[in-house]
């Protein structure tokens, strides 16, 4: 069974198809990349699949389960975390408190008994949410940072440090929209690299990013949008020599 499934799924603005009539399966244990165009439909489609939006048609199922139309904090406990394209911090909290803030989200739901099944770990006392803080921190080596405010980290840092907090969350299924994005070469072979042992600690990757250099090193397949139609999908090698893909996106300019 695929972790996560989208069948069919299509989302319309007025009359703008979005995402047009999706089918796409995300594997246990795989780094799968979405790639295409400016308004291809990529972050839309991670919307879709954390409940930002419903989809006008077609299902998304997650561990064999239907959350299409579920509200966004059911998904995140049921094992989706994201980060989002525009850093999302608060700026003027300390590094752990800003992962703490990650955990808390999933901790609260607790507190309906709705998560008890899922996740018995959110009953921990607050020390042990906060060793759990740190070790997410130490996942993307920000630990030394822990009581700085995440204002006064590098951009490289800040967005690794979103990265943690989606960690918080103990997902299954990790969503990094345009991880890469505003970071220096050097930056990205380290976050490159970090991507890489949070796959190997079993968290699932699906990540939207516009860097062909990340992309090609790091995914094990890769699905392509244009105008929201998924027009190809396959290992690194497949995509780079896809003649629909050149034509559609690669061609054009995308960091390659
Ligand atoms: N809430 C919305 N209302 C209306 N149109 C929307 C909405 N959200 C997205 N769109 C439109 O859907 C299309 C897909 O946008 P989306 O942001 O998903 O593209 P993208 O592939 O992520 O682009 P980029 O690479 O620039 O981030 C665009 O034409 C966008 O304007």
């Amino acid at each position: 069974m695929s972790l996560l499934k989208l069948d069919n799924v299509t989302i319309r603005f007025g009359g703008l198809v979005a995402v047009d009539s999706v089918n796409l399966t995300v594997e246990k244990g795989e780094i799968l990349s979405l790639i295409g165009p400016n308004g291809a439909g990529k972050s839309t489609m991670f919307n879709l699949i954390t409940g930002i939006y419903a989809p006008t048609e077609g299902t998304i199922t997650f561990k064999g389960e239907r959350i299409s139309g579920a509200k966004t904090h059911r998904i995140a406990a049921a094992g989706i975390g994201r980060t989002f394209q525009n850093i999302r911090l608060f700026a003027e909290q300390s590094v752990l408190d800003n992962v703490l803030i990650g955990a808390h989200t999933r901790g609260s739901w607790n507190l309906t008994g709705a998560l008890m099944k899922v996740a018995p770990w959110v009953r921990k006392e607050e020390g042990e949410l906060a060793e759990w803080a740190i070790e997410c921190l130490n996942q993307v080596d920000l630990a030394h940072r822990a009581y700085e405010m995440a204002v006064n980290l590098p951009y490289g840092e800040q967005r690794r440090l979103e990265i943690a907090r989606a960690l918080a969350l103990k997902p299954d299924l990790i969503l990094l929209d345009e991880p890469a994005a505003g970071m220096n070469p050097q930056e990205k072979q380290v976050l490159l690299e970090m991507v890489k042992k949070i796959r190997a600690t079993g968290v699932t990757v699906f990540l939207v990013e516009h860097d062909m250099k990340f992309v090609m090193g790091l995914s094990d397949r890769i699905a392509v949008l244009d105008y929201g139609v998924k027009i190809a999908e396959g290992k690194p090698e497949e995509i780079r020599a896809n003649p629909q893909v050149i034509e559609a996106y690669l061609g054009k300019g995308a960091t390659h």
